[in-house]
């Protein structure tokens, strides 16, 4: 069964939402500018959290020290890579910080699957482009790809189901689990219920 992952989450409503429906991972964004969240306002939330329910930091090209600290103190235990980081990044990366390593990815040809199939992180994540964008890319693109994979890039209530077809390790939404600019949990229920329910 794949697992699910909700992203960019920014309240103590959206914690309440996760708890209740228990989605995999949830996803605290420290980038852009719609969903990002401070590391102060990351810590409240997190202290918040489901002890089941992971915490993936979503970054891009951030201060490595950054990274350390938050996953030092508790407040991430998985990281999410999202911008331009290469090798030498996550080597130096996984010098100070011992937590699994989700690399994203723009999937739009041959050559970025190849990057994607190359990278030493724990996991890749197959994604339309910048992040959170609600977009989606071509997922046939995915059958070239002979690693575990998240899924990501504007999968909805509407679209998981074709998602899950493609037995990704796991599916990632933000934009679909939003109403307004903000989570919506009846989405969130459905969604997690979507990838449930499936044999
Ligand atoms: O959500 C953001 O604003 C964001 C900003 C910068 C980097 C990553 C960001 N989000 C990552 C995600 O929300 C998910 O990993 C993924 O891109 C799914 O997004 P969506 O297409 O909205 O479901």
């Amino acid at each position: 069964m794949s697992k699910i992952k909700i992203c960019g989450l920014t309240r103590p409503e959206d914690i309440q939402a996760v708890n209740r429906w228990q989605p995999d991972y949830i996803g605290l964004v420290f980038a852009g500018r719609k969903r990002r969240v401070t590391p102060a306002q990351a810590r409240t939330l997190r202290a918040a959290l489901h002890p089941a329910i992971t915490a993936v930091g979503v970054f891009v090209n951030a201060p490595i020290e950054l990274i350390r600290q938050l996953w030092r103190e508790g407040t991430i235990q998985w990281v999410q890579l999202h911008g331009q980081e290469d090798e030498a990044y996550i080597r130096a990366l996984r010098a100070c910080v011992r937590a699994p390593i989700i690399q994203a990815f723009s999937l739009q040809s041959r050559a970025d699957v190849q990057r994607l199939q190359a990278s030493s992180a724990d996991l890749v994540l197959a994604d339309h482009g910048g992040g959170g964008s609600g977009r989606r890319f071509d997922w046939s693109w995915t059958a070239y790809i002979q690693r575990p994979y998240i899924l990501a890039g504007g999968i909805t209530c509407q679209t998981i189901q074709e998602a899950l077809r493609l037995r990704p390790y796991a599916v990632d939404i933000s934009s679909g689990a939003e109403t307004g600019g903000h989570k919506e949990e009846k989405k969130i229920q459905a969604l997690v219920q979507c990838v449930r329910r499936r044999p």
